[in-house]
């Protein structure tokens, strides 16, 4: 395909050592050699492609020089985009890198839209909708690990599987056909039902493992959302900022402190926490306290995880008693935190209360229990679950949706198949199996949809 010549800055904004300007398109040299002046007299199209070169860049109208630069000149197919690319190495600052990227402009080039050079590399088929998408996660991942499954999924590791689930649903697909064509032959039809079942119950099989990843992989994404509750004044907000190491919310003595929900994130040894502190939860008659304990419930129906605190130096209460309700079900950890105060709680009736879920003692004021706290989110989180590197982890939201609706349809097919249906009705729902994988890997994606995804990832990827 042949686009125009794009270009932006593809470094941060704010003052650095050095930044790029990146051009790509068929007129990306043409443009550089327009502007470029290198010590040798040489053109950059008489050099070796994928080679860099010093020199300056002039006005080419009044051949006044504009900035010294680095100049990298690879000729496509063989870049990032596939066409031709240049890469201008300019000194880091906000001035000069807008000199840079206007003189470019005014030479022939246009501003490039957010994710446009990604963008490319999809279109020109470098690579496909789920690495394109894997280049942004990587971008945004605040873990190591959340990085490992970006760079996994850029690798082409989620493509190469669903290509192979593809092309088994295609298998069976053709089989049908013969099935639809020669109606005549019966023997056909005796042997398309099991084959077709076969890959098709197969095909689900995969799906589910894939699925059973997306829980952990979405978390390794957007982070494990801890929400901490508990009565007023049991240290919530201490805790909050015991774990972000930083005082973010307001502690007093005053219980009602926190109205509003406070959300702060937090790499807990490995573990993404999106950590929301919450308004204690009692009865009161202050309107504002009483709309901040609505949110606090709220938010806990919707928490991965919950740190529930109770106060050590107080008996528990009916409140309390009542909030174990609460989060029935749910993952939690109990927090008992002032143990530098004399002991009023009974440990055997909560942890009754508790069942199996982790108590964990805290002094927060004397620093006391954090790491055990830690200890605790992150076994709970990786025990048993998170396998090998090299597993092919579904994060992403539009994934995890689509692969919901082919296991659904895919679901379908094999229940039609086992009831004698018709081949001819099968292969529909086996069809739109087919079709709602490809639009993992944009395969059977549109416009609206391609232009919604790049137009979210930063300017000059
Ligand atoms: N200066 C610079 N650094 C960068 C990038 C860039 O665009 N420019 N990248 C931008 O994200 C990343 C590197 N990613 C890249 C991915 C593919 C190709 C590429 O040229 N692929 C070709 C040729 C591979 C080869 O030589 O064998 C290909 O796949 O056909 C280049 C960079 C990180 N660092
Ligand atoms: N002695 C002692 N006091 C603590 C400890 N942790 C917190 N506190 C104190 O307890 C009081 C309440 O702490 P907060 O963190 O504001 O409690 P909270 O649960 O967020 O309170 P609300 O937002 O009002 O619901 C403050 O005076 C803290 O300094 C602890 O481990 N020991
Ligand atoms: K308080
Ligand atoms: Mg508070």
């Amino acid at each position: 395909m042949e686009f125009d010549t794009i270009a932006a800055i593809s470094t941060p904004s704010g003052e650095g050592a050095i930044a790029i300007v990146r051009l790509s398109g068929p007129e990306a040299i043409g443009i550089a050699d327009r502007i470029f002046r290198a010590p040798s007299g040489k053109s950059l199209a008489s050099q070796a492609t994928h080679t860099i070169h010093y020199g300056h860049l002039n006005d080419p109208w009044t051949e006044e020089i504009v900035e010294e630069v680095m100049v990298s000149f690879m000729k496509g197919p063989k870049t990032f985009t596939r066409e031709d690319v240049i890469e201008i190495n300019c000194h880091g600052g906000i001035v000069s890198v807008n000199r840079v990227l206007s003189l470019v402009l005014r030479a022939g080039a246009r501003l490039a839209e957010p994710g446009e050079f990604t963008k490319r590399a999809f279109l020109n088929g470098r690579i496909d909708l789920s690495q394109a998408e894997a280049v942004m996660d990587l971008i945004r991942a605040k873990t190591d690990r959340a990085m490992d499954v970006a760079l996994n999924q850029m690798e082409g590791r989620l493509s190469k599987l669903i290509g192979t689930l593809r092309q088994a649903l295609l298998e069976s697909i053709a089989q049908m056909e013969v099935n639809i064509d020669y109606p005549e032959y019966d023997d056909v039809e005796e042997m398309t039902r099991p084959i077709m079942l076969e890959k098709a119950q197969w095909v689900r099989a995969e799906i589910d493992k894939l699925l059973q990843t997306s829980s952990q992989g979405k978390i390794l994404r957007e982070g494990l959302s801890t929400v901490i509750v508990g009565r007023p004044n049991v240290g919530k907000s201490s805790l909050l900022n015991s774990l972000v190491q930083e005082n973010k919310a307001i502690v007093t003595e005053i219980a009602g402190t926190t109205r509003d929900i406070i959300e702060e994130y937090v790499n807990v040894r490995g573990v993404p926490l999106r950590l929301v502190d919450t308004a204690g939860i009692r009865e009161t008659e202050d309107i504002v306290e009483r709309i901040g304990v609505e949110r606090s419930r709220k938010v806990l129906k919707e928490a991965d995880l919950i740190l529930y605190v109770l106060n050590y130096s107080e008996a528990l209460t009916p409140e309390d008693v009542l909030l174990f309700e609460a989060v029935k079900g749910m993952d939690y950890i109990v927090v008992i935190n002032k143990t530098d105060l004399p002991q009023k709680i009974d440990l055997a009736e909560v942890q009754k209360l508790a069942g199996d879920k982790q108590l964990i003692t805290t002094s927060l004021i004397e620093e006391e229990g954090i790491d055990q706290l830690e200890e605790a989110i992150a076994k709970l989180f990786f025990e048993g679950s998170i396998e090998s590197g090299d597993m092919t982890y579904v994060s992403n939201a539009r994934h995890i949706s689509l692969l919901h609706q082919a296991h659904t349809t895919i679901s379908d097919a094999i229940e039609a198949a086992q009831m004698d249906v018709p081949v001819d009705m099968i292969q529909i729902d086996v069809t739109r199996t087919w079709e709602l994988l490809g639009e993992i890997v944009g395969d059977t994606a549109d416009d609206g949809l391609l232009n919604q995804l790049f137009s979210q990832f930063c300017l000059g990827k």
